[in-house]
């Protein structure tokens, strides 16, 4: 059988007809935990409200907390319907379903945290019953919801799960020039990225979602690997040929 994979679905990559092709064909078992900045951000500034970013992360007031969660829920059922109607059954689920993702708030942020537990039974149920979860990244701390990058969930969850990561986005990988996709890294080793962070070459969304990977990796998983979300790229990660993989020991670090 096809290696499970946990699979981060970027909020860039909404409605991309290929993904959901490449996902629902993926022949094995699949947790996805999907994001949905552009749709938050668009919902919220029809709203009225302005979003600031500090490090990757939407500082989020408690009033614009009801509506994160309503694009980010909205988001979830489109994916699971087009997952659906092409043959993978896929449950739209978050943190809040079965208390699964428990969360503790980062100072400064508003109703902003990280993921400190995974409780991942419903998921494994869902799977023994052949269908697919997708999580929304709203964790619970004893106050209520918190709006945790996407990313960020996605690391906790496949730490939990010990599977590994595979982080899609609308860029071929961690770029060592982020506006050339020729410069995409392979490998990554978590020395690499401290040494990219310090040129400040990694910034932005790609911040948490490269600390994401190597949270993941400390959490359990045995690789994580961000690629660009494509028709065939879940085949040509696992072969190595697409994305940046990271890995726990030693690699070189040479753009392809
Ligand atoms: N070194 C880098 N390599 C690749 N992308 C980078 C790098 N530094 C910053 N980025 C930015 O990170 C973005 C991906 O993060 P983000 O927009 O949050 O994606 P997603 O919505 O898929 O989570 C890229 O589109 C790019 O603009
Ligand atoms: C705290 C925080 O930043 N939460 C994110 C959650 C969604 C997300 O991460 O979506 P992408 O994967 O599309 O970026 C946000 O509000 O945008």
């Amino acid at each position: 059988m096809s290696e499970a994979l946990l699979v981060k679905v970027g909020g860039s990559l909404r409605g991309a007809e290929a993904l959901l092709d490449e996902l629902s064909g993926y022949p094995g078992p699949l947790v996805l935990v999907h994001g949905g900045g552009p749709e938050i951000g668009a919902l919220l500034e029809r709203l009225g409200f302005q979003s600031r970013f500090v490090e990757g992360l939407r500082v989020t007031p408690e009033e614009q907390l009801e509506a994160v969660e309503m694009a980010l829920y909205l988001t979830g059922k489109r994916l699971a319907e087009g997952l659906s109607r092409r043959g993978r059954k896929a449950v739209a689920l978050s943190g809040r379903d079965a208390l699964c993702l428990r969360g503790q708030a980062l100072p400064g942020l508003g109703r902003v945290g990280e993921v400190v537990g995974v409780e991942a039974g419903l998921l494994l149920d869902l799977l023994a019953g052949g269908y697919t979860p997708l999580l929304a990244p709203i964790a619970l701390d004893e106050a209520g919801p918190l709006n945790v990058n996407a990313d960020t969930a996605a690391g906790a969850v496949a730490g939990a799960l010990r599977w590994p990561a595979v982080f899609l986005t609308d860029v071929e990988g961690v770029l060592e020039d982020p506006q050339d996709p020729r410069t995409r890294l392979p490998r990554l080793t978590p020395e690499g990225v401290e040494a990219l962070k310090a040129r400040g070459v990694v910034r932005g969304g790609m911040l948490p979602k490269v600390a994401a990977a190597l949270r993941a990796l400390a959490a359990g998983a045995p690789w994580a690997a961000i690629a660009k979300g494509e028709r065939g790229v879940l085949g040509r990660v696992l072969s190595g040929e697409a994305g940046t993989r990271f890995t726990p020991g030693e690699a070189p670090e040479k753009p392809a």
